[in-house]
């Protein structure tokens, strides 16, 4: 089975406006509450593609209360988040004529009680199971990504990283099948401004020798690179005009593990992830099966040798 890790997620508050006057009062054009977070999104666009999987987290307040109504809606059930004293979470997404703009919240705080109650449901994963771990962590549990990399490892269990940078060296030596850095994350890791194709290619490598066994770098509209522990892999950006982008990096994750899961081909999988994840760009919301295979004719992948 899939499992999806969301510790921190969030009703995402979409809100459209021609531009924004910051200091001023500004009326809204258009605006939409969806459920998010990284591994709930993982889940979603899963839902999308037929195939089951169970969101795993914390949840707690009206907050999460909507979560879990809006996701029994579209026929995910099998959710199990740990009830929490605290509110999940909401998450602001300003998008104007020119500007995606993200207000991103802490999160609550979590208890060691809550904690606990949390890694029983990680213990009980065997090697017959996927757990993917997405996104921030909220307050009261700074070590939780090392701890749950240490379960997964001792249990035989795969697992995918997709989280901000500051977490990476929790988890990095646990050797995770699949680590999803963006430009940002990666650039945060490393301590420096990383730009350059070249530059990508050697701190990607970086993360395998640290324990990664591949590596998925997006730079949103110019596109990303995979790379294993003997390849790379380049796909060309695919061009268009991006709706909104929040949910690419999400999509981009449950299309390499759904493609994946089926072929074990690196290129296939990869190819499927860069479909996903445009998909998801160019549309209101997240990308669905008839889209992914309209941008996978248009997604070729090319291997580098650098
Ligand atoms: N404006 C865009 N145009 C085309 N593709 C996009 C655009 N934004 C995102 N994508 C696709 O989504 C992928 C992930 O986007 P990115 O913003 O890098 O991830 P994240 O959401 O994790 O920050 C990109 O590599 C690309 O394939
Ligand atoms: O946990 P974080 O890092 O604050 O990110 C949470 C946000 O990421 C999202 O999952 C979108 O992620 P991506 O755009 O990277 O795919 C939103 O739904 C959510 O608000």
């Amino acid at each position: 089975m899939i499992y999806t890790c969301t510790l921190n997620p969030a009703i995402d508050y979409h809100i459209e406006v021609d531009k924004v006057n910051i200091g001023k009062l500004n009326r809204t054009d258009h605006t939409q509450f969806l459920i998010g977070g990284k591994g709930i999104n993982v889940s979603l666009v899963l839902k999308h593609l037929g195939v089951e999987s169970i969101p795993i987290g914390f949840i707690g307040g009206f907050t999460g209360d909507f979560i879990k109504k809006q996701l029994r809606e579209i026929d995910i059930h099998q959710y199990r988040f740990i009830e929490i004293n605290g509110e999940t979470r909401i998450n602001v997404k300003i998008k104007d004529h020119s500007n995606e703009t993200e207000l991103n919240s802490l999160g609550p705080d979590i208890s060691d009680i809550e904690w606990k109650a949390f890694t029983d449901i990680i213990k009980q994963l065997s090697s017959n199971d996927t757990l993917i771990c997405s996104g921030s962590l909220p307050k009261g549990i700074p070590n939780a990504y090392q701890e749950i990399a240490g379960i997964c490892q001792k249990n035989n269990v795969s697992f995918i990283m997709d989280t901000p940078g500051v977490y990476y060296d929790q988890f990095l030596s646990y050797q995770p099948i699949l680590v999803k850095p963006n430009l940002n994350e990666l650039s945060t890791y490393f301590n420096t401004q990383i730009k350059t194709i070249d530059e990508i290619v050697h701190y990607g490598k970086e993360l395998i020798k640290k324990g990664a066994k591949k590596v998925l770098i997006s730079f949103s509209a110019e596109g990303s690179l995979l790379i294993t522990e003997d390849k790379i892999y380049q796909a060309n950006p695919i061009k268009g005009i991006s709706i909104s982008s929040i949910g690419s990096g999400d999509s981009m994750v449950a299309g390499f593990i759904y493609q994946h899961l089926q072929t074990i081909n690196d290129h296939k999988a990869y190819q499927y992830a860069v479909a996903a994840a445009t998909a998801t760009a160019f549309k209101k919301g997240l990308a669905n099966q008839e889209d992914i295979e309209k941008y996978l004719i248009l997604t070729t992948i090319k291997e580098l040798n650098i």
